[in-house]
């Protein structure tokens, strides 16, 4: 289909880019680029399931830990119509210092992705030879670090299968730990770690306000 689609706007360029599609047949056409029309696909395929996938899980399981934790949802609620009743007018939307001030919705947010596992494995090639443990992996070698057996660990996490977003308390994370991956790490870190916790938190936000 986006093969289909990627010809059709191929054979009737648009006057002017508005979409992703426009852009990525604008480098495609560039003389120097590395991009082909393989990997131009690839790519579009690739972004469509991890930018729409990915936040639309955890939403919806961020709704269930709600509903199965009151607490939890109090404490939400409390931060959010505080929130709302520190704005100079009510109807104004979200800014983001407010954004920015959500101290234990950051806590939900973390512990929703780490117990989502949403991408439970990472995909990496050893560079050189690895010695650990005893084993020995070559170099060239995949290597699959299973990133959901960290998130469940009990010697991590606490009763690592029990809902608990105060053990976040005091903790600020930016980018991953070796105890936290839900967005992977290093270099091919999740580009949109921070869009996704923006839409997050904008969701709860308006569903524990607004939401009878
Ligand atoms: C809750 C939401 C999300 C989770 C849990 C998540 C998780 C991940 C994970 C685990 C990786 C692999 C990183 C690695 O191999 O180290 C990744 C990569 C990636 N994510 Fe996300 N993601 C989320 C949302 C998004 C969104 C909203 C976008 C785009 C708007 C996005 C775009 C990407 C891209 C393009 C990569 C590949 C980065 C690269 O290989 O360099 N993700 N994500």
């Amino acid at each position: 289909m986006l093969k289909r689609m990627l010809e059709e706007r191929k054979s009737q360029p648009r006057k002017e880019q508005s979409d992703f599609f426009d852009y990525v047949l604008e480098e495609l056409q560039s003389k120097d680029t590395i991009l082909t029309e393989g990997i131009a696909l690839d790519l579009m395929f690739v972004l469509l399931f991890v930018s729409f996938e990915t936040t639309s899980w955890a939403i919806t399981l961020a709704i269930k830990f709600l509903h199965e934790h009151p607490q939890a949802l109090k404490e939400l609620k409390e931060e959010h119509e505080a929130i709302i009743r520190r704005r100079e007018n009510a109807s104004y939307g979200l800014t983001w210092q407010e954004y920015k001030s959500m101290k234990f919705t950051f806590q939900f947010i973390n512990e929703t992705v780490r117990l989502a596992n949403i991408a439970p494995a990472l995909f990496r090639k050893t560079l050189k030879e690895i010695n650990f443990k005893g084993y020995t992996i070559p170099a060239g070698w995949a290597i699959m670090v299973y990133s959901q057996a960290v998130h469940l660990n009990p010697a991590k996490y606490e009763d690592p299968l029990q809902f608990n977003p105060w053990r976040w308390e005091g903790i600020e994370l930016n980018g991953a730990t070796r105890n936290f991956m839900a967005f992977g790490g290093g270099i091919r870190y999740c580009i949109g770690a921070d869009f996704a916790k923006v839409q997050m938190a904008v969701f709860l936000h308006c569903f524990v306000t607004k939401y009878k």
